[in-house]
């Protein structure tokens, strides 16, 4: 495999929620394209966020949860990596800085726009003011938020419109110069305008990242999406290249899926 253009890799992957005896995914094997956006879709319940949860250990917020097979990391700094090999707690902090999420309702901080983006920095060990000051100006401006906030750096982050907020997010991950960004639902809670804004963002993200994005709009996988990965109870029933699974999918489940037939 070309494991230069492969950010991510992952390999007979098995997840099991804590307390449940089956597992929610099964034998999961994926490549993350470096540099390009991969979707993923599948009806609900079929395992879209549990395996994004896995790409940056969040699951390992609740204890108990089994894994098993690799999910590999490829990251600039490092030597291959396989994350499912981390334990403690401090590796746990870099990996989710290499691997940032975006979740589906924003999330901002409490506290002012400019510190929700610091915050982070500063967690990462940043402690140079103007070196916080700069890097905070750079990752809102390249997550399009700069011109929107410049003038009300030290307002609260709460008093932002939801799009705004998400933009927001995107900057807090995007400060701390990850690798790859998993975006779960971004745009579901979004009205169609800050939608677009999203959207336009993470195309332009990907100069810089690798993205993953979980998503029940098709429209959003086929326009924004280089590679798409089709999901099934648990199942990865196909992988390939957006187009080939929007136009001519190889499983008939992918198909009867995207043609709305189900789901
Ligand atoms: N905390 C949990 N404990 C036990 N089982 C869980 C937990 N979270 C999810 N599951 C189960 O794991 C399976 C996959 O769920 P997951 O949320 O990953 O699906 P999804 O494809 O992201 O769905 P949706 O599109 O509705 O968000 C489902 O059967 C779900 O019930």
């Amino acid at each position: 495999m070309a494991e230069n253009n492969i950010i991510m890799d992952i390999k007979d992957f098995y997840f099991t929620y804590a307390g449940v005896d089956a597992p929610s995914l099964k034998k999961i094997n994926l490549p993350i394209e470096k540099n390009k956006i991969t979707a993923m879709i599948g009806p609900s319940g079929c395992g879209k966020s549990t395996l994004l949860r896995a790409m940056n250990r969040i699951h390992d917020l609740y204890p108990g949860n089994q894994y098993e097979g690799e999910i590999n990391l490829y990251s600039s700094h490092d030597e291959k990596q396989n994350i499912l090999d981390l334990k403690k707690e401090n590796d746990f902090i870099k990996l989710r800085q290499q691997v940032g999420m975006i979740f589906q309702k924003p999330t901002p901080f409490p506290m002012s726009i400019f510190d929700n983006v610091a915050y982070g920095l500063k967690l990462a060990g940043v402690k140079d003011k103007v070196e916080i000051e700069e890097r905070v100006e750079k990752a809102l401006k390249d997550a399009a938020i700069w011109n929107e906030t410049k003038d009300r750096l030290n307002k609260s982050a709460l008093g932002l419109s939801g799009g705004q907020q998400q933009r927001l997010c995107i900057a807090r991950a995007v400060a701390l110069k990850p690798e790859v960004l998993l975006f779960d639902e971004p745009t579901s809670a979004l009205d169609p305008i800050s939608t677009g804004a999203i959207e336009e963002l993470i195309a332009e993200l990907k100069k810089d990242v690798s993205v993953v994005i979980v998503t029940h709009n098709m429209q959003q996988a086929s326009r924004l999406s280089d590679y798409t990965a089709f999901m099934y109870l648990g199942d990865l029933i196909e992988y390939d290249k957006t187009d080939k699974i929007f136009l001519n999918p190889s499983q008939k489940l992918t198909e009867d899926y995207i043609t709305g037939r189900f789901g």
